[in-house]
């Protein structure tokens, strides 16, 4: 086996999760809206999740939809605000995930609302005299920042934006799918009307998702059908059921585990400050961004992308041609060099500091070839 970097994209199943999941692919496999057993079998797994999911987040459990993925959660949750509440102004970032830049360029001009992008410093932190001025110049007004950056880890004062949206009645929704489950999180101590999350994020299964609701309106869907839950179709039990019991192992010594993960991201900026000369670190102090994400920028040493050398030696990051094009819009705004190749580590608690130390050894024998 390789080593695996890239749990920002993706974590591996826990052992756990597996065997909560395994009973409900096999035995229980019936269908949560039929009335016969299997069929009441799947909804009595879907409820108890649900409870298991708000009682962690300390949310009432009505509050809770289950959804697909993140980008169905972000959907649904900007969808709904804009829909009821009669927003006509947007304020974001242009460091949004796709799921929301994409749903907002739509619903902006179905709408006909504004979007208004906040004014953010040299590493992405968003200016609050900005927003509280556009706060302040606009009326019925939608706040969708995310709470930590995909791509650099940084993790933004959400709690802060949230406090002064409410201040000027905003409705404030947060893409928290890189922090639910990798902080335990609490949309009401944060202010949240609207929080998503992603299972495999967080050791839980593909396919699965939720979005907090806690705007006190009803969601607009966004497909239309059978299901009582409020997306329709027949739910994926299996999943909903690896989601809860993933969220429940991640909120379990959540502390201990991100003292884990952040002494790995430590000791890897440490080795790489020593290895690579003029190497540069995005996304702020290790304290102001996830534990789990590192983003650091290579000066380019001619030749072969460093992210394809590492994957000849099983080592799996982000990186390469697909990773740069997406995220070229955070390079030239965190004013990252062109000539730069960044790379995004990301760790889980399976990663291993013997892990860390074969990869920079990995790295070194990179650059003395290229060197030679
Ligand atoms: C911040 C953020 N938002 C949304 C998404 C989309 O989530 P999903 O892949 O579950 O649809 C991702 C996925 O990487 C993400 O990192």
């Amino acid at each position: 086996m390789g080593i695996y970097l890239d749990n920002a994209s993706s974590t591996p199943i826990h052992p756990d999760v597996f065997s909560a999941m395994a009973p409900y692919l096999t035995e229980h496999f019936g269908n949560a809206s039929a009335n016969h057993s299997y069929g009441r079998k799947a909804k009595e797994a879907i409820e108890n999740s649900r409870d298991t999911i708000a009682a962690l987040l300390k949310v009432p459990a009505d509050t809770v939809v289950f959804t697909s993925n993140g980008t169905e959660a972000n959907n649904m949750a900007l969808t709904t605000a804009i829909a009821w509440q009669g927003i006509d102004h947007i304020i974001t970032t242009p460091f949004e995930h796709a799921a929301i830049l994409q749903t907002l360029g739509v619903l902006q001009k179905k709408h006909n609302a504004r979007i208004s992008f906040l004014k953010t410093d040299r590493i992405g932190r968003p200016d609050l005299n900005h927003l509280e001025y556009l706060l302040r110049t606009n009326t019925r007004n939608l706040i969708s920042v995310r709470h930590a950056n995909n791509i650099t880890g940084l993790v933004t004062p959400i709690a802060d934006i949230a406090e002064l949206g409410h201040k000027y009645s905003a409705t404030v929704h947060s893409d928290t799918v890189q922090t639910i489950g990798s902080y335990a999180l609490y949309p009401e101590r944060l202010k949240l009307d609207f929080a998503s999350a992603s299972a495999n994020k967080f050791h839980g299964p593909l396919g699965a998702g939720f979005l907090v609701n806690r705007s006190g309106k009803r969601i607009n869907k966004l497909i239309y059908g059978n299901s009582p839950e409020q997306q329709a179709g027949t739910e994926n039990v299996p999943a909903i059921v690896g989601l809860a019991k993933a969220l429940e192992i991640a909120y379990w010594d959540i502390e201990n585990t991100h003292r884990y993960i952040n002494s790995l991201k430590i000791t890897l900026i440490a080795k790489l400050h020593e290895l690579v000369p003029g190497v540069r670190i995005n996304g702020g102090k290790p304290e102001e961004s996830l534990p789990g994400i590192l983003s650091v920028s290579f000066p380019h040493w001619g030749g072969r992308p460093l992210s394809d050398y590492l994957d000849d030696l099983d080592i799996t990051v982000s990186g390469g041609s697909d990773y740069t094009a997406q995220s070229i819009p955070v390079f030239k705004a965190l004013g990252i060099p062109t000539g730069m190749e960044t790379i995004r580590f990301s760790f889980s608690y399976k990663n291993t500091v013997t892990e860390i130390d074969e990869m920079v050894a990995g790295i070194a024998t990179v650059l003395k070839q290229a060197a030679a």
